[in-house]
């Protein structure tokens, strides 16, 4: 595939000062320089947690032409209304009418988060809308090989925005990053870069951090942006598409692709021990459909009723996050697989942008309304983001401080007996909390 790369920046930012460390008298050893590297740079503030919401629209296909369909949708000057019918209006953070290319839809969404990404913090971009409407165009996670530029959809542009991050910071930070792709199909989670493992074997849980994983699913070291697109491509084979009335390569399962992003920071030439890990998920969900209009029947009839029974689920998490009266109330997380997957990108650790794609056709006014619908209700979801530090690491590192520390004290019991050791723990202890 040929991408022409943008050019990078050749002047690197300097490394900003370690953070002082308070209470430690002058007299005592100076921790160690890899002990508490700086924040990694772009820092964004934490603040911004609001899970954004786009609506993207796709112009009329031939189908529609042909059909002599009208548009049904208009949209204000400001980039943010748009109004179905005469009067029902819907403000969302970005509205993206027809003709807006895949590059303005990626710098608005996609851009800042990968930017945070390599900040530390999780990201999610999330496309939903009814079956044909331009999930799977605007994702790009279909096959990229034979498209032009300007036609190239969300992965790969943030694959190679990735890329040209992690070469601008090599003398800031050591990278590794690592990439898996699954498909949740009829409520079974598929390894779709390893497609021999049986689904039986892969399990949805939370770790002790309470982040959610996916036990099973083998992740893959990339090391360039060739490789990473390659990996795409191979799952993307792997994936299940069938031919409906409404989409003749319809997506029919849940397809979500993770950037996993290690850092160990560099600091006076030496690599911190403590890591920073941030996952970018890249969702492309199956179109919410009505069997009658899919003409679905057989296996497509039991596909498009689990394909529909996710996507109910997730209304009802974002639903239960968004809405004021029924916020602190249970979230249903575990109602399928999806949203269990998703429970860190809703509510949780991420910062996340739902695209809801639609289509401007009048004969699909209903779906359309719906979509508008349930994408304004995820407008109102706040997320948690953190940077992702492992405290594990952290802590090894600080209790090692310690330790020196206290090899350097000669006498560290008091004349009463008692062990002054707490009170070193208490006083050399910077806070990693971030
Ligand atoms: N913004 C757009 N510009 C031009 N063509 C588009 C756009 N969005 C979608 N299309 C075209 O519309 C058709 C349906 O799009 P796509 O397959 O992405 O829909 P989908 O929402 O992923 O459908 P499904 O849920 O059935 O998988 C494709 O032929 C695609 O190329």
């Amino acid at each position: 595939m040929t991408m022409a790369m943008a050019p990078l920046h050749p002047e690197k930012a300097p490394s900003p000062p370690p953070p002082a460390l308070s209470g430690i008298p002058p007299d005592l050893p100076p921790a160690p320089a890899n002990s508490l590297p700086p924040l990694p740079q772009p820092y964004v503030p934490p603040e911004d947690s609001a899970v954004r919401v786009a609506v993207r629209a796709r112009p009329l296909i031939e189908k529609e032409i042909v059909e002599k369909c009208q548009e049904c949708v208009s949209y204000s000057q400001d980039g943010r209304q748009i109004v179905i019918g005469k009067d029902r209006r819907f403000t969302f953070d970005y509205v993206f009418p027809p003709a807006v290319g895949q590059e303005d839809v990626y710098n608005d969404c996609v851009k800042p988060l990968v930017e945070s990404c390599i900040a530390g913090y999780n990201a999610t971009v999330l496309a939903y809308g009814q079956t044909g409407s331009g999930k799977t165009h605007t994702m790009g996670c279909g096959n990229n090989t034979s498209l032009l530029e300007e036609e190239l959809g969300i992965l790969p542009r943030a694959i190679r925005q990735l890329y040209e991050s992690i070469e601008e910071r090599s003398n800031q930070a050591e990278f590794l990053v690592k990439c898996a792709f699954v498909e949740i199909y009829n409520e079974e989670v598929k390894d779709l870069l390893h497609p021999d493992t049986p689904s039986k074997l892969i399990s949805i849980r939370e770790d002790a951090n309470g982040d959610i994983i996916l036990a099973g699913v083998k992740e893959e070291v990339v090391t360039n942006f060739d490789s990473m697109i390659r990996f795409l491509e191979h799952g993307s084979v792997f994936r299940t598409t069938g031919s409906t009335l409404m989409n003749e390569q319809s997506s029919r399962s849940h397809a979500i692709f993770t950037m996993i992003v290690e850092q160990r920071l560099i600091q006076d030439n030496a690599v911190a021990t403590d890591c920073i890990t941030a996952k970018f998920h890249l969702v492309d969900l199956a179109g919410s459909e009505r069997a009658k209009r899919t003409g679905a029947v057989g296996l497509r009839f039991k596909e498009s009723v689990t394909i529909n029974c996710g996507l109910l689920a997730l209304g009802n998490v974002i639903s239960a996050l968004g809405d004021e009266r029924k916020r602190g109330h249970h979230v249903p997380y575990r109602e399928s697989k999806l949203t269990r997957l998703l429970q860190d990108s809703l509510g949780g650790n991420s910062r996340t942008c739902m695209i809801a794609c639609i289509s401007t056709a009048d004969t699909n006014f209903e779906e359309t309304l719906n979509t508008l619908k349930y994408a304004n209700r995820a407008r109102n979801i706040q997320n948690k983001p953190v940077i992702n530090r492992d405290p594990q690491a952290a802590q090894l590192n600080q209790l090692r401080q310690e330790v020196r520390v206290r090899s350097k004290i000669e006498r560290p019991w008091a004349d009463d007996g008692h062990c002054e050791f707490d009170t070193f723990i208490l006083n050399y202890s910077p806070s990693y909390r971030l």
